[in-house]
């Protein structure tokens, strides 16, 4: 006995397999592990009696020197081992790849009809979604896809009827197949709707090596495939063809089961009014087949547009936020996107008004919007919640808002959310729009000529109430919602309360290094967040510093600002600890906390270094990001 077919595994498999499990381990959740094991005991359970019947066949063998000898329905240990580890690889490879993406929007949907031609001429949406998924091309394919499938199980049955050389490729195929169409014929809308890399990297990369290692199995002699039996076709070397075509077919299987799980995860976390409960951790195969028999024409097509807004927003807008996403997972990773999406439009709205004027008009209908839209809730019973966008006319018609506005705030989650903090939250803008309005100067340069009084944040507490304001209350909303999300956690309700408080600091430092770090920035629109009473013991005032913020005073009072958001970090980082697990909740915000406060620390790193001046942003690179994300998603 030589151990050859061990050998395959200590030497190739078994590290991959570990090397894979050390890069996934930051990102992987309850759910991930949940589908592997789905996963392994589908494909060993169906690769037994098939391998055993291939061996009782002599389509291929072993020498008994290759093997230790233990044996399961005459498969031996090292062959039975070989399905587990290949199903955890390519697994493991689409996993990490689907991290990238929200499954719920990528959902096929039916072209909206649109509504009456005057609403539609007076606010046209723009094509902006992540995918413009053509519901009869989806179709189209889909059938193409099964008419391929079905014509190789018929190829496969006709090769297996003769016998002879094609009997292994026949077995492969009419064993294969219906399991490929089946899964297709389930998901093939989703697998057609991801990115063209979530489906082909976990198929094609696992293949290739796979290739690379049977090649120099067949070459050592570990196993040795009938010539009898095969077509004896080389795809290269060593490796006969109908081996390639094993690792293809069932690396197309692993990743075709693995994504009609995602697809059923897709349907039952994106539609809550449909499947209006709570998710279990570990679905159970009903739940999964009810999502996955939930057809295209029931989907609500426009939660699912707005979600892909949403998105792209996110990703347009916020690195720090983007990665985070990735390790939140369920309804809690789409209630965090949509919260975003809220946040950053009602930030935008007053950002981008033509005048304060109007900009103080737009608040003020989205003020009235917000109150309705939650009051609404409150006074309808849950039952008539079923379909909340019947209720009421467009909220961009009914309140002149913008369109992306209204859809944000008639996707948000406000069934799970406190109105108080979103009050908070407009409160914050207006306070933005107390400073003076900038004006052109003959060097047609921006100053603001009005007095110093005007600026809004005048003491520390001032700075404090607008940090908790635009910030703060994000942080007990998004905590609202972690709550909501895991609420068989046996957190007590004084436990609950000291997190969120915890919670609305931590907004508050990473505001405060948000400030730091825009001090340039906010100077050009006019704003200065530094303390009127701070900027006096250096003889300054707002508006020198809105004109020349470049100035060796500012830099030490942006340390101090920082040192403030240092310490409240460290006070309350602990705290985080303490948040539930469930959908990625604890790590997923350990690792936007992290990499919010890296911010912070590249300023004053660079601060001592005398290094950079006030104007510059201080960005942290790429790498440096990534690497503070995943030390704090390890820990
Ligand atoms: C994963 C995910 C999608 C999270 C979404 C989080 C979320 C809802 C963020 C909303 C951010 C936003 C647009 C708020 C509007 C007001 C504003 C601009 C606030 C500043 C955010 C940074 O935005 P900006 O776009 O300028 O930043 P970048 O361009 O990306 O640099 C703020 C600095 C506030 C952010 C505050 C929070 C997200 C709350 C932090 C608190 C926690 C995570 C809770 C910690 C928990 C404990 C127990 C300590």
């Amino acid at each position: 006995m030589d151990f050859r077919n061990n050998f395959s595994h200590t030497k190739y498999t078994v590290p991959l397999a570990l090397g894979l499990t050390g890069l996934a381990y930051p990102f992987k959740t309850g759910i991930d592990n949940y589908k592997i094991i789905y996963l392994l005991v589908i494909a060993v359970a169906a690769t037994i009696p098939w391998d055993s019947h291939l061996l009782k066949n002599n389509v291929w063998g072993y020498p008994e020197r290759a093997v230790i000898g233990l044996t399961y329905w005459k498969i031996p240990i090292e062959e039975l081992f070989f399905f587990v580890v290949q199903t955890y690889i390519t697994s493991l490879v689409c996993i990490l790849m689907g991290k990238s993406i929200v499954p719920s929007a990528y959902l096929p949907t039916l072209p909206i009809t649109p509504p009456s031609p005057s609403i539609e001429e007076a606010k046209p949406k723009k094509p902006k979604h992540i995918i413009q998924n053509d519901y009869k091309t989806l179709r189209r394919l889909g059938l193409f896809g099964a008419i391929l499938v079905i014509a190789l199980i018929a190829i496969g049955s006709r090769l297996t009827q003769k016998g002879g050389h094609g009997t292994y490729m026949g077995l492969i195929l009419v064993w294969a197949g219906p399991i490929i169409l089946f899964l297709w014929s389930l998901s093939f809308q989703y697998i057609l709707s991801i990115p063209r890399r979530n489906v082909l990297i976990p198929i094609f990369l696992p293949t290739l090596y796979l290739w690379f290692v049977d090649t120099l199995a067949l070459k050592n002699g570990t196993w040795v495939i009938n010539p009898e039996k095969s077509f004896e076709l080389k795809l290269w070397g060593y490796l006969d063809i109908e081996e390639a075509v094993f690792f293809l077919v069932t690396n197309t299987l692993i990743t075709f089961g693995q994504l009609a799980f995602d697809h059923a995860l897709a349907v039952i976390n994106g539609f809550p009014e449909t499947f209006n409960f709570e998710i279990p951790s570990w679905p159970s195969v009903f739940l999964m087949i009810s999502g996955l028999s939930l057809r295209v024409k029931q989907y609500p097509s426009k939660r699912i547009l707005d979600l892909r807004d949403a998105i792209v927003k996110l990703q347009h807008k916020s690195r720090s936020f983007s990665l985070a996403s990735s390790v939140f997972e369920g309804r809690l990773r789409i209630d965090l996107v949509l919260l975003y999406a809220f946040c950053r439009n009602a930030d935008d709205l007053i950002d981008e008004a033509e005048t304060p004027e109007e900009a103080r008009k737009a608040l003020s209908r989205l003020s009235q919007a917000v109150s309705n839209t939650f009051g609404q809730h409150q006074s309808c019973e849950k039952s008539m919640l079923q379909s909340r966008d019947s209720l009421k006319a467009p909220i961009s018609m009914l309140y002149d808002l913008p369109e992306e506005m209204a859809a944000s705030l008639e996707t948000l989650p406000v069934e799970n959310l406190p109105l108080r903090p979103v009050q908070g939250l407009l409160e914050g803008f207006e306070m933005d729009l107390q400073f003076p309005p900038l004006e052109k100067t003959n060097q047609n340069a921006f100053s603001t000529n009005l007095s110093d009084d005007k600026f809004p944040i005048k003491t520390e507490r001032d700075l404090e109430r607008y940090a908790y304001c635009v910030a703060g209350t994000v942080a007990e909303l998004l905590l609202n919602l972690v709550f909501h999300h895991s609420p068989s956690s046996d957190i007590t309700t004084k436990e609950r309360e000291d997190i969120i408080q915890a919670g609305v600091n931590m907004g508050i430092a990473l505001q405060y290094i948000n400030i730091s770090r825009d001090i340039a920035k906010d100077a050009l629109m006019g704003r200065c967040y530094l303390p009127t009473a701070w900027l006096v013991e250096y003889k300054l005032t707002p508006s020198m510093v809105v004109q020349k913020p470049d100035q060796p005073e500012i830099r030490v009072l942006r340390k101090k600002l920082l040192d403030i958001a240092m310490s409240l970090y460290y006070e309350n980082k602990t705290m985080i600890e303490r948040l539930p697990e469930h959908c990625g909740a604890r790590k997923g915000i350990r690792g936007a906390v992290e990499n919010y406060v890296e911010i912070g620390r590249v300023l004053l790193e660079k601060d001592g270094n005398g290094e950079m001046p006030i104007g510059d942003q201080a960005t942290v690179s790429k790498t440096r990001r990534l690497w503070v994300f995943v030390k704090a998603l390890c820990r």
